[in-house]
């Protein structure tokens, strides 16, 4: 499923916010870095859509991120490009394999490892992909980080945040899916013995849960909050809608240029 590219010479460093792609990055501690207010800013020539999908784990992320790619292929976008975190590049592979099945970790190790993956998943895959116009659409991201580091294993959600940012050279996604269920009703869905996260308890995944429901309330604009008890078909619609605005954003903001 993930697409691993040979990485073309990085972008120009970008001031700000490429932060997104549109999304200044909020960062450490609720203070913005300098970024245009409004408007979609893009590098120059670049038309991509970075999506992540969040959530706990079972909550149907890869189901919802299978549809969209699914949806957006037969809708003729030029290229979808589907990832996740952490193992989305061969190094990250491996430290999946350790961050899930290896020894436990003290969380600050944990931190650093999901950083280093995401570094070098953004700088190798995502970034080059964004730069192609690919649509890049990602099992989980940073959100994660400050989720599971921070929510979960109670560090400083400024550090982690910081972190990733720093990794990422300040990548946001253009959108965030959260599709939202009690940690309870998500443990039924799992089908695997379960990893070193899935084993941190419940209390560890409700914290995990409210932080995720605290970031997207905190930044509407790059969030769509969605119960993940709807049906498949009903949650696909509702993002569908979401990246057709999305979209239809982007061709605006292409013809002012
Ligand atoms: N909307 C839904 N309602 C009920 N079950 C679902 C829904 N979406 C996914 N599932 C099922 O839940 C399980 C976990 O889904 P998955 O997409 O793998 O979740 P995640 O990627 O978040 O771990 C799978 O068995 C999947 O078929
Ligand atoms: C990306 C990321 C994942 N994680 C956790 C969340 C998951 O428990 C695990 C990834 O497992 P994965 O199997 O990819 O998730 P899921 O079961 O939802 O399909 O790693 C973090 O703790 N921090 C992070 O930054």
């Amino acid at each position: 499923m993930t697409h691993l590219r040979t990485a073309r010479p990085r972008e120009p460093e970008p001031r700000g916010p490429v932060a997104a792609r549109g999304r200044p990055a909020r960062c450490c501690g609720g203070g913005r870095r300098s970024a245009p207010s409004v408007g979609v800013v893009r590098l120059q020539g670049v038309s991509g859509l970075f999506i992540s999908f969040e959530g706990g784990d079972g909550a149907g992320k890869s189901t919802q991120l299978g549809l969209l790619a699914d949806s957006l292929a037969a809708g003729g976008h030029r290229e979808v490009v589907r990832t996740r975190e952490p193992g989305g590049t061969e190094l990250g592979r491996t430290l999946r394999d350790l961050l899930l099945h290896g020894a436990d970790l003290d969380p600050r190790t944990e931190a650093l490892l999901f950083a280093a993956d995401r570094a070098y998943h953004v700088a190798s895959l995502i970034r080059p992909a964004l730069a192609r116009g690919a649509a890049v659409l990602t099992d989980r991201y940073l959100d994660s980080s400050v989720a599971y580091q921070a929510g979960g294993r109670t560090l400083p959600a400024e550090d982690v945040e910081r972190l990733s940012l720093w990794a990422t050279d300040a990548l946001l996604p253009d959108l965030t899916v959260l599709l939202d269920l009690d940690p309870a009703r998500l443990s039924e869905r799992l089908t695997d013995a379960p990893d070193r996260l899935e084993r941190a308890g419940s209390e560890f995944h409700a914290r995990t849960r409210q932080a995720f429901l605290d970031r997207a309330a905190a930044d509407p604009g790059r969030w769509l909050v969605l119960d993940a008890t709807r049906a498949r078909e009903d949650l696909a619609a509702a993002i569908r809608a979401r990246v057709d605005a999305l979209l239809a954003n982007q061709v605006t903001a292409g013809q002012q240029r």
